[in-house]
């Protein structure tokens, strides 16, 4: 599904609800401002606890009893967000009383996919797991599998919503550089027509994969834009990268400080 959707966030701001135990109900987000482009990745970076998470899993719909929202949030067609995003989370949260063509097909015993007729969702995921080149391993189950392995299934559990807008908490984070230089590869490949938001820690991966690139900072935080490399993503590792990487790793730094 191609449904060109950008995102648009005009002043947004989210607290978190307040519990009997703290009652400061402070704001995670403020004077918010970012554009989610179509059919593009943007990556958000920041220091660990400025809000990344909150931010997709409010834009997941996983946050609406728990947190307060202000500001816009318009969507280019002026639809609302609900049923029309596939999230990622950073674990892979595979059932491992499951195989791996269940785990696949998971979702749609949720209804959180587009097909109404169930009779070929097994199709559909083999052909999944085939892009990710887990065919041969569909009737394992997830601890025979390596990490790599697992993310390739979340992968395909998250294509197989066939959701126009996919976020992803650091889906690549716990995987060694090789495994994820590939892995960021495929994403790319098989997520090519839908409107990704990635959150990572990793200054070279935002570079690599950066359509669009916000850094999140302060308390609360707030969104600034960050400038990219001139050439497209999935990026090399040139010089040019390399010094938008120190960039942000500055950047990051000064904000931990
Ligand atoms: N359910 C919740 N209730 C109240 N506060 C929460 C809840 N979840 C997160 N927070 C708070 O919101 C703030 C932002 O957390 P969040 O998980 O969004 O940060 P993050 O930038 O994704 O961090 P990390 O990079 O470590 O994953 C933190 O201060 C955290 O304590």
């Amino acid at each position: 599904m191609c449904a060109d959707l950008e995102i648009t966030i005009t002043n947004g701001s989210l607290r978190y609800h307040s519990t009997k135990n703290d009652q400061q109900n402070n704001a995670v987000i403020k004077d918010l401002n970012l554009t989610i482009a179509a059919n593009k990745w943007t990556c958000l970076v920041g220091k660990s606890g400025c809000g990344k998470s909150t931010l997709i899993k409010f834009l997941a719909g996983l946050l609406n009893e728990r947190t307060q929202w202000h500001g816009q949030l318009n969507i280019s067609d002026n639809q609302p967000l609900a049923g029309r995003v596939a999230y990622m989370a950073q674990q892979d949260l595979l059932l491992p009383w499951l195989t791996v063509l269940d785990n696949v097909c998971v979702s749609s015993k949720f209804g959180h996919h587009n097909h109404s007729s169930t009779a070929n969702l097994k199709q559909r995921a083999m052909t999944l797991l085939e892009q990710v080149g887990l065919a041969d391993k569909h009737q394992l189950l997830p601890q025979q599998l390596s990490g790599g392995m697992r993310q390739r299934v979340a992968l395909a559990r998250t294509l197989l919503q066939d959701q126009p807008i996919v976020l992803m908490d650091e889906p690549f984070s716990a995987l060694d550089a090789v495994t994820r230089y590939r892995l960021q590869d495929l994403f790319v490949k098989l997520l090519k027509h839908k409107t990704v938001v990635l959150i990572t820690h990793d200054p070279q991966e935002a570079i690599r994969l950066s359509d669009r690139l916000y850094m999140l900072q302060g308390e609360p935080a707030f969104a600034t834009a960050l400038s990219l490399p001139t050439s497209l993503p999935p990026r090399r590792f040139d010089a040019e990268s390399a010094s938008h990487q120190q960039r942000i790793f500055d950047l990051l730094a000064h904000d931990h400080d």
